[in-house]
């Protein structure tokens, strides 16, 4: 066989695996529907088989008065005035039905796409909830997947029943229509099909490409965007004025545009291109058969009545195929979307999970043991190599080292948001992996350096360190004022009622007081924890509250074992231990007396603090 065969063979296997994927994925979508809104879906499918069948019961009327008109003006039959007025009762019936339907079709269709949305937004949520590590936000192209989906989904479950609203009756049309013309010739249905099939299939091949080009160019559309939101956000607006960097934004928007729009545009006319040229195509074939009916009323052979019916339901046709085509275009990028959406909900989890789970011991007794723990990112670098040293119960332990030196790292692994690459992390023997992360999860109170704030209320976002602590107002003001932050909040009119961030209209907090309150929210969580850890509790708190939290740490982290992550030597001073990391590795361990003594890192860096409070 040659070359130009095999070609048109190894297309046609393309093609029809394309469409049987795109029928499964259809398939699938469907029942989601039906789970979203049972009873409107039931009333949509009713509603729509009725608007399908309208047009063509509408022209089938035309064509028996215009028959019958024709017959009594030749005085073929006698003028009737129940036939006529039958056929015009059944004319006005059907442009009823016909205006009637589509308010209530627009109803239905809003209702269940609404409840679509927020199901399949659920789904997403729930889903990506579901990851108990945080390695899958950090893995580029999987966020990348994560953010399309999440921005489509407020639009393309719409997308999907517009297209069944209008495409499943313009289908039904095209169908009954050609069903009614096929009288008139038996190839006259065939021959508007292959005039028409053409245009339609090099249109979704162009479509297709188009699609597949502007997903490649998706990261460019994704950096418009960003450079678009650089300049309308909030976050953005003091940097961006200060340093002038206005047009530096706006000329990066524009290449990122022009290279996205270059390619666009030469799809765009290829694909006019193409649609022209069918489009000459099908109107030969549809010539062609007006025409012969034409010449076949002349002759007598056929009526008018029958004249004006092929007149009307080429119309019909010839409209519902370009609108058809239209939705199959959305539809087919309606069906990417579901087809991600579903990929994404069977994404596994990449940590893996030991069923059934060891009781976490209450209280912890020999210790949290790292041995020859290791740690890359995604992007391969080593954060943490070789690191061992045993957590006591009780012990307060400072971590100290320069930027990047991996302690952060070190707190989220032992609060299991990763698991290490090599080397293992125990608790009185016992593997972390081996505890339900749930559980392992509420020994730990936390305070992150990059801690979140809530656009909640003061009590709301307090008591997100244990939200059993909701309704407890007792022990939310408790944390409030370890924390530092209770004058602050009590001399707010609403108090712990305050809502906070400017998002929907709240109250703002300085960066120290939002600290505050991030500590607030470690320290909730009070009860059943045994272990704090704090990266950098104090950063932007000023120095009077920096003296207090220290000055009763002891009193604040009584009876748990402590972590504290800390630049300001000063404070670490009352620590059990201190672990010194750098570059990833634990390079001196003790207390603040013995590293001193010892003259390496951790004395280096001391001499230098120290040095800065000479005067
Ligand atoms: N999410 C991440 N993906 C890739 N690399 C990361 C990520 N977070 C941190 N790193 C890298 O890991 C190393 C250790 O970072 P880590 O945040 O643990 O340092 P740190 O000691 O807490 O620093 P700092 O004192 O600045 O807070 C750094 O080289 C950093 O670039």
């Amino acid at each position: 066989m040659g070359s130009w065969a095999n070609n048109l063979i190894t297309r046609l296997k393309k093609t029809v695996y394309l469409i049987c994927n795109y029928a499964k994925i259809f398939c699938r979508s469907i029942p989601l529907l039906w789970k979203a809104a049972p009873r409107e879906t039931i009333f949509l499918a009713i509603a729509l088989l009725l608007q399908s069948f309208i047009p063509a019961i509408a022209v089938w009327i035309n064509k028996q008065v215009v028959d019958t008109v024709a017959d009594i003006l030749s005085s073929v039959k006698e003028y009737n005035f129940w036939t006529l007025g039958s056929l015009v009762s059944l004319w006005v019936g059907t442009i009823f039905l016909e205006s009637l339907l589509p308010p209530w079709v627009e109803l239905a269709h809003r209702n269940i796409s609404e409840k679509l949305i927020a199901d399949l937004n659920l789904k997403i949520m729930l889903k990506a909830n579901s990851f108990v590590d945080i390695n899958r936000f950090e893995d580029s192209h999987f966020y990348d997947e994560l953010q399309i989906i999440q921005e489509q989904s407020a639009y393309q479950p719409r997308y999907l029943l517009s297209v069944l609203t209008e495409g499943i009756p313009e289908l039904f049309t095209i169908i009954s229509m050609l069903v009614l013309v096929s009288p008139l010739g038996w190839w006259i249905p065939l021959l508007i099909l292959a005039t028409s099939l053409p245009q339609t299939y090099v249109s979704f091949k162009i479509q297709w490409d188009a699609w597949q080009a502007l997903s490649q160019k998706s990261p460019q559309a994704r950096r418009m965007q960003y450079y678009a939101s650089l300049l309308l956000t909030d976050t953005y607006a003091k940097e961006v004025r200060l340093f002038g960097l206005g047009s530096l934004f706006t000329q990066r928007y524009l290449e990122a545009f022009q290279d996205k729009y270059q390619t666009m545009r030469r799809l765009r006319g290829k694909q006019a291109f193409a649609f022209s040229g069918f489009a000459a195509l099908s109107a030969a074939g549809n010539a062609f058969a007006f025409y012969s009916v034409v010449q076949q009323a002349f002759t007598g052979k056929l009526t008018p009545g029958s004249v004006m019916l092929f007149i009307q339901s080429l119309a019909y046709i010839q409209q519902n195929l370009t609108y058809l085509l239209h939705n199959c275009f959305i539809l087919q990028e309606t069906l990417l979307f579901m087809e991600r959406f579903f990929k994404f909900l069977i994404s596994k989890n990449t940590m893996s999970v030991t069923i059934p789970a060891k009781p976490v011991p209450y209280p912890i007794e020999s210790g949290i043991v790292f041995e020859n723990v290791n740690f890359a990112y995604p992007d391969g670098r080593l954060a943490l190599a070789g690191i061992s040293f045993t957590l006591h119960p009780g012990e307060i332990v400072a971590l100290v080292g320069e930027n990047g030196a991996g302690k952060t790292t070190l707190v989220k692994l032992l609060a299991r948001l990763y698991d290490p690459t090599g080397g293992n992390i125990s608790v009185d023997g016992e593997s972390l992996k081996n505890f339900d992360i749930a559980v392992w999860r509420r020994q730990i109170g936390v305070l992150f350096q990059d801690f979140c704030r809530y656009s909640l209320t003061i009590a709301e976002n307090i008591s997100l360190g244990d939200i059993e602590a909701m309704d407890d107002l007792e022990r939310l003001k408790k944390a409030a004022e370890k924390s530092g932050i209770a004058d602050k909040v009590e001399s707010l009119p609403e108090q712990y009622f305050t809502l906070l961030g400017k998002q929907f209209g709240g109250t703002e907090l300085s960066g120290g007081e939002w600290q505050k309150l991030a500590l607030a929210r470690a320290f909730v969580r009070e009860e059943g924890s045994q272990i704090l850890i704090l990266d950098e509790p104090t950063a932007a708190l000023d120095p009077r509250s920096e003296y207090e939290i220290y000055s009763h740490f002891f009193d604040l982290v009584r009876g748990k074992t402590a972590i504290l992550v800390t630049h300001r030597l000063a404070s670490v001073k009352m620590a059990d231990r201190i672990l010194v990391l750098k570059a990833g590795k634990l390079i001196e361990e003790g207390t603040h007396e013995q590293l001193l003594e010892k003259g390496g890192e951790y004395a280096t860096l001391w001499n230098m603090q120290v040095e800065q409070y000479k005067f």
